[in-house]
C-alpha cells in the first residue's frame, strides 16, 4: 500500500498588493513515500509560492496541508519550524551556505539545532552524508572556497541530515551547468531509488522534469496535470 508522506487539499492563496490577486486555486494532490515529483509551470503560475506554503513556511492560505497524515493548518509557528526541521530537508537555487563555517559545519547545524543527536554522532552523521555525496574530502574545506556544483551537493548532505521524510528544492539545479545538474539529478534519483527518500521539487528543466517520476504542472495558479 502506498504511505502518504505529503497532500494538499483545497489549497488558495491570495495576496492583497493593494489589488487582490489570487496565486493559488484548489490546489489538491498527495505525494506518496519514495516518490520524485517535479512541480513545472510558466514564470509566475504560483510554484514558488506554493513551496512555501507546503514546507509549512507561509500559513496564510486556506485550505488543508497535511505531512505525514498530520494537519498542519493553524498550528502555532513554533510548532511548524520544530516539525519542518524534523520533517523537511530544503534545497534551494542558491545554497545559502555559511561562509565563514567549514562544509562539514554546514552540514552539521540543522542536526545540531534539532537536539535528537549528540554533538558527536551529529558529527559522524555529516561526514556519512559527505561520503554518500562523495565530497567527504571537503569536510574542513571553509564553505566559500569551493565550487559551485559541490556547494549544492553540501547543502543537498545538510538537507539529509536529520533524515527528512521529503525534501523540497526550490530550482536547486537553476544555477547549475550541465554536468552539475546531471549530478544533482542524479543524487535525487539514487536518493529515491537506494534510500526510499521522497522529493518535491520545483524545476523549469524540461529533462529533469521528465526523468522524473511524475510531473506537476501548473498554470495561473492551478494545477492542470499530475
Ligand atoms: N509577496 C507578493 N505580493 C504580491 N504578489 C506576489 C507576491 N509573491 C508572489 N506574487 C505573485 O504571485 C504569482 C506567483 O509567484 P511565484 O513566485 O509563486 O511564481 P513561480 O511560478 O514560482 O515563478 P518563477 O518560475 O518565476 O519563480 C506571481 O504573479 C507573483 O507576481
Amino acid at each position: 500500500m502506498q504511505e502518504v508522506i505529503l497532500e494538499a487539499r483545497g489549497i488558495n492563496k491570495e495576496f492583497h498588493d493593494p489589488v487582490t490577486v489570487q496565486v493559488l486555486r484548489d490546489v489538491t494532490f498527495a505525494v506518496n513515500k519514495g516518490e520524485f515529483v517535479s512541480v513545472i509551470g510558466k514564470s509566475g503560475c504560483g510554484k514558488s509560492t506554493l513551496l512555501y506554503i507546503l514546507s509549512t513556511m507561509d500559513t496564510d492560505y486556506t485550505g488543508e496541508l497535511y505531512i505525514d497524515k498530520e494537519l498542519m493548518s493553524g498550528r502555532p509557528d513554533v510548532e511548524l519550524a520544530r516539525i519542518r526541521n524534523e520533517k523537511i530537508g530544503f534545497v534551494f537555487q542558491f545554497h545559502y551556505l555559511l561562509n565563514e563555517f567549514t562544509v562539514l559545519r554546514n552540514v552539521m547545524l540543522p542536526g545540531l539545532k534539532l537536539g535528537r543527536y549528540s554533538e558527536q554522532e551529529v558529527e559522524h552523521r555529516a561526514i556519512e552524508r559527505l561520503k554518500m555525496l562523495g565530497i567527504a574530502h571537503l569536510a574542513k574545506q571553509s564553505a566559500y572556497r569551493i565550487s559551485g556544483g559541490e556547494k549544492q551537493r553540501v547543502a543537498i548532505a545538510r538537507a539529509l541530515i536529520n533524515d527528512p521524510h521529503i525534501i523540497m528544492g526550490d530550482e536547486p539545479t537553476g544555477n547549475l551547468d550541465k554536468r552539475n545538474s546531471d549530478i544533482v539529478f542524479n543524487i535525487f534519483k539514487e536518493l529515491t531509488e537506494a534510500h526510499n527518500q521522497t522529493l518535491l521539487i520545483v524545476t523549469h528543466d524540461p529533462e529533469f522534469a521528465e526523468n522524473s517520476h511524475r510531473i506537476i504542472e501548473m498554470e495561473d495558479g492551478r494545477i492542470i496535470r499530475q
